[in-house]
């Protein structure tokens, strides 16, 4: 599989009129196919493997903030990264999730080939699925490289998307206290 991808990349190599065999390309293939399976992991992984059953009783029904996850993502359009942070709230009810799950979660999802909002919405679901809460909120602030690299080559504009379910969607206050805690 490796071997395949690192074949296609000393093609693609030549027919950008570069010379696969010199010097500081000869492993280049061999290390770009490596780069782009770790950056495509998720694909191999699942929730129930990345969360190994971190879900705990609590009592506690206050909302839960894990901010600035960092995030780098490939956008499905021009395989070119983006690049930005995470925050996911949750409403529990009776249980909470490991801290570290909810970056493995992130990460699972933005280690696939994306757009912005649908990796939004993956996240607060699987939140959801694994925590059964009373809601989820969860918000992306990403920087895209197809965007500032080519194309209309915008260097300050950001996009952020979100994704609110449950008590974040139904009761404004609650949604009111996630976005003043965010920002
Ligand atoms: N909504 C959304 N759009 C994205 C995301 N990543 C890339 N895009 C956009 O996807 C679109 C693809 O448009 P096309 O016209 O098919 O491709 P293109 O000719 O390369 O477009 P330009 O980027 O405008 O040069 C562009 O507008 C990108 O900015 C994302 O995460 N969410
Ligand atoms: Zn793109």
């Amino acid at each position: 599989m490796s071997d395949d991808i690192a074949d296609h990349y000393r093609q693609i190599i030549s027919a950008l009129g570069e010379d696969p065999d010199r010097e500081g390309l000869r492993d280049t293939p061999k290390r770009a196919a490596k780069a782009m399976q770790f950056l495509n992991a998720g694909y191999t992984q699942s929730l129930d493997n990345i969360i190994n059953g971190a879900v705990f009783e609590s009592q506690t029904d206050e909302m839960v903030l894990v901010k600035d996850i960092e995030l780098y993502s490939m956008c499905e359009h021009h395989l070119l990264p983006f690049i930005g942070k995470c925050h996911i709230a949750y409403l529990p009810n009776g249980k909470v999730l490991g801290l570290s799950k909810f970056a493995r979660i992130v990460d699972m999802y933005a280690r696939r080939m994306q757009i912005q909002e649908n990796l939004t919405r993956q996240i607060a679901d699987a939140v959801q699925e694994v925590t059964q809460a009373k809601g989820v909120a969860v918000v992306i602030e990403a920087r895209h490289l197809c965007m500032m690299m080519r194309g209309v080559e915008k260097q300050n504009s950001s996009m952020t998307s979100s994704v609110m379910l449950g008590g974040f969607r139904s009761n404004q206050a609650t949604r009111h206290e996630f976005l003043m805690l965010i920002n």
